[in-house]
């Protein structure tokens, strides 16, 4: 490990100068594309109005021999698109791939400038951080980069969940963490066949209330995934840096989606990724907090004045670490309403309605 005094050194002569902040942009949804696909592609201008992320996979879910195609195809859709102030990502194939070297170093080199986060899959400690982070260095020294790339794990090992902590704080370079639920189902030998999502086979049933051990019984399906979620949460908010929730596989299904969505909203995540273009008004809706949210908020604040002490609004108690919370909602609220002028009336309305 660097000691403290020279985390912040950059890892190559002449690499840019390490982030002392994360940068919070919008990201409620990470949305993927195949820069192989030319149907996918070809909606990627259009997306770019409508989503916070996009994200040019080369990982899982593009086919071995389309490897060099999805990569000189992002290559391509990166120089000759106007992202705006959408984001860029990518995901790379994995460390232990044969293809993950020329990614690095075709992107970095080709389109260093443009791209802002790489994803790295499969992270099994912070060994994996340092290895992509002094590569990065290398290829951004020698590519005359002026920002650094910011780099984001998926947590889909059973060793990166073990590790989580020392991945969040592993370089200045770490943006986020996501879950990867599909493969970490696999590593910890889970009996799940899906990508994300619950198991009607993992719930808690109500005690028997007779003889009969089957009648009168409500059974509840519990979430496979809180554990996680809210271990990855921590990592993330102890290091100022950001977590999400990953993929949710039935597309079809867009109820269970904006309720797994929802879930990690609630617990802190900043955002998901989408998989197919119905998941993008799921996650946009899910990670902007709700108008009523926000109108509450905005109440405790002002009726909390300098933040401190105690005061009822409604029957309920607030005091310093209520108006905390409803800091983090309004602010958050606000970030999202400054690009966002219907959210923003969204927002006004709902503030005069619960003032008047
Ligand atoms: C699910 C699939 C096969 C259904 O694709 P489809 O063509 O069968 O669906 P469709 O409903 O017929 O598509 C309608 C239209 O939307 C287009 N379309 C469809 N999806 C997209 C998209 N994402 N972006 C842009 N356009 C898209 C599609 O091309 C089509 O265009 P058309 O109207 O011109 O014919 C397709 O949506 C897809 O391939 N999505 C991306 C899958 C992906 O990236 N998977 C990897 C992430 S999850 C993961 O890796 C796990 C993890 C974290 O690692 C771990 O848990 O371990
Ligand atoms: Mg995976």
């Amino acid at each position: 490990m660097r000691s403290p005094k020279d985390f912040f050194a950059p890892l190559a002569v002449g690499a840019p100068e390490p982030l002392r902040q994360i940068p919070v942009p919008p990201s409620r949804m990470i949305h993927f594309f195949d820069p192989s696909n030319e149907k996918m592609a070809a909606k990627v201008p259009d997306l770019a109005k409508k989503v916070d992320v996009l994200l040019g996979n080369l990982e899982d879910a593009v086919r071995a021999d389309r490897k060099e195609a999805a990569r000189n195809g992002l290559v391509a859709i990166a120089k000759a698109t106007d992202f705006g102030k959408t984001q860029l990502w990518t995901r790379v194939n994995s460390l232990d791939s044969p293809w993950v070297l020329d990614d690095l170093i075709t992107l970095v080199t080709e389109i260093g400038d443009k791209l802002d986060v790489i994803m790295v899959p499969k992270v099994e400690g912070a060994q994996d951080i340092h290895y992509v982070d002094r590569l990065l260095a290398q290829l951004e020294a020698r590519a005359g980069l002026t920002k650094p790339l910011l780099v984001h794990a998926i947590l889909e090992t059973a060793s990166g969940v073990v590790n989580v902590e020392e991945i969040a704080g592993a370089s200045p370079r770490m943006q986020g963490i996501s879950l990867g639920p599909a493969d970490l189902a696999a590593s910890r030998r889970m009996k799940t066949t899906r990508v994300g999502g619950g198991h009607p086979g993992y719930l808690v049933r109500t005690d028997p209330t007779g003889e009969d051990l089957n009648a009168g019984r409500t059974t509840y399906q519990q979430d496979l995934w809180h554990y996680t979620v809210a271990r990855m949460v921590d990592a993330c908010a102890a290091n100022g840096i950001l977590p999400y929730y990953g993929p949710f596989g039935d597309i079809r299904d867009v109820v269970a989606c904006e309720d797994q969505f929802r879930n990690a909203f609630l617990l802190g995540c900043v955002g998901a990724w989408s998989l197919h273009p119905v998941q993008i008004d799921i996650a946009k809706k899910v990670f902007s907090p709700a108008p009523e949210d926000v109108a509450w908020a905005r109440r405790v604040i002002a009726a909390m004045g300098d933040g401190t002490g105690a005061v009822m609004i409604d029957g309920k108690m607030q005091d310093d670490a209520s108006v905390k919370q409803c800091r983090v909602v309004a602010e958050l609220a606000d970030a999202l309403a400054a690009d966002d002028p219907e959210l923003a009336a969204a927002y006004d309305a709902a503030t005069k309605e619960a003032s008047a």
